[in-house]
């Protein structure tokens, strides 16, 4: 193995026994211009997360991950969600050459323009002339057009392109400058940052910043980073941009979730300086997906708001937000996972009664006229076994019968389809405990709806 400098500043080419090239390893391989951190900040300072934004990469990766582009009207109603949501950014498309993705991006742009001001939209552009004519033509359709203008960067890549580290920052240095010159705001990007070696990203952000890219992105483009990878990664950056002399740009951290890190991943790269993190819905990507958009701003509207900070997006439109794009992609639900199907569900006694009381305790707050009071306990209710409200994100809890249900659960579920509990005698609720009991299983609805209606 050997480690080098080049006459232009980035490392050598490490290979392996049989000459082919290693990849550097943020998670653990020291470097002399990059120690390992020995200790990682607990999260993201309360100022770091108010004033963090997400990119929506939901019609450009996100589409990457599906089998169907979808049509121009349903992309439009979903930019239509981001707005009001309140994401100000999102890439729309990557230069693919003409035919009709070319076609619908355009038109998606245009739609854009006309009627979504607010998004600011952003294109990918390879390092080709070919990409540069098409972000140019992309420009003139929106006057906010930005471009991420990037390269794959770590050895590996660049030896199956056959590039070396000069051609990479030729092209680059090329088509920043100008992209620049069309009076296009471009934001530096690579590919593969997480296995690309210190030495190397110094060099490539140093001509990116050089050649006039207002914004740098990093990626995890293979999702192998963990959060001690992605904080280095992104401290090494910030620093680096402070040695340039550029303190105030901006930082992208767009990650993958092939390992599973991609949540933790983007709140180190906040704590480490990053101030964009790229998020699609429900996470839908290439393989298993990009960070999800869901999970990235449930944890950090709940920072803004424990610091004291105003939330950044209309919570309540979350699931709106994210249920439409899911449809528009055809990418069913599942059962678990964050905000999954059965996210607000719950047929558990012991959970049940303690909803049940605390909606109770409201019922006491509003016969005695105490309307702020019944609206907190309604709220305790909703939170009392999740720390998701459904009612924040646009929801609602849901309760079953099933074998691990009790009273509670019964009367819950009876009072969720619109009938009253107390109707319901003791004798039929122990009927209706003991046939799910006996079958070992959650009720269907239809089947709750039949022993109701009999009640
Ligand atoms: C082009 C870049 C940003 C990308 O999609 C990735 O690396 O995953």
């Amino acid at each position: 193995m050997t480690t080098g400098t080049t006459s232009n500043g980035a490392a050598a080419t490490r290979t392996g026994d049989s000459d082919v090239p290693v990849d550097f390893n943020w998670n653990s391989e020291p470097d002399p211009l990059s120690p390992l951190p020995r200790t990682l900040p607990a999260e993201p300072t309360p100022e770091q997360a108010a004033n963090a934004e997400v990119l929506s990469e939901c019609l450009r990766d996100g589409l990457q991950g599906v089998s169907r582009y979808p049509d121009i009207d349903a992309m439009l109603k979903y930019v239509e969600l981001l707005d009001a949501f309140g994401v100000r950014s999102a890439t729309v498309g990557i230069h693919t050459g003409a035919g009709t993705l070319d076609a619908t991006m355009k038109e998606l742009l245009a739609g854009m323009a006309e009627h979504f001001p607010n998004i600011v939209p952003s294109v990918l552009s390879v390092c080709t002339p070919a990409s540069l004519k098409w972000t140019a033509e992309c420009r003139e359709i929106h006057p906010k057009l930005e471009s991420v203008v990037f390269m794959g960067s770590s050895p590996v890549r660049r030896m199956v392109q056959g590039w070396d580290m000069d051609f990479i920052l030729r092209r680059m240095e090329a088509t920043i400058s100008e992209t620049v010159a069309l009076g296009i705001p471009v934001i530096g990007g690579t590919e593969h940052t997480t296995q690309t070696a210190p030495a190397d990203v110094r060099a490539i952000t140093r001509v990116q910043v050089e050649n006039g890219a207002y914004r740098v992105a990093v990626a995890d483009t293979i999702g192998i980073a963990r959060p001690v990878g992605a904080y280095r990664l992104c401290s090494f950056i910030r620093q680096l941009l402070d040695e340039l002399g550029t303190p105030d740009m901006k930082l992208d951290w767009h990650g993958h979730r092939d390992t599973g890190n991609a949540l933790g991943n983007a709140m180190m790269a906040i704590a480490a300086g990053a101030n964009r993190i790229h998020v699609v819905s429900r996470g839908v990507g290439e393989r298993s997906g990009n960070a999800s958009l869901e999970e990235v701003v449930l944890n950090l509207a709940a920072m803004q708001a424990e610091g004291g900070h105003p939330v950044s997006w209309n919570m309540t439109e979350l699931l709106g937000l994210i249920s439409f794009y899911q449809e528009m992609v055809d990418v069913p639900t599942a059962d678990h996972g964050v905000l999954g199907k059965r996210y607000s569900y719950t047929s558990s006694g012991i959970h049940t009664d303690a909803i049940l009381k605390a909606n109770a305790l409201a019922d006491n707050a509003r016969k005695a006229g105490d309307f702020p009071l019944e609206q907190k306990l309604r709220e305790m209710a909703r939170v009392v076994y999740s720390a998701v409200d459904p009612a924040a994100v646009g929801g609602t809890y849901s309760v079953g019968v099933s074998q691990w249900s009790g009273t509670s659960s019964v009367k819950l579920a009876c009072l969720q389809s619109g009938r009253d509990p107390e109707k319901l005698t003791a004798e039929r609720v122990d009927q209706i405990l003991a046939y799910a009991k006996s079958e070992g299983r959650e009720l269907e609805g239809e089947e709750l709806e039949a022993w109701f209606a009999q009640s």
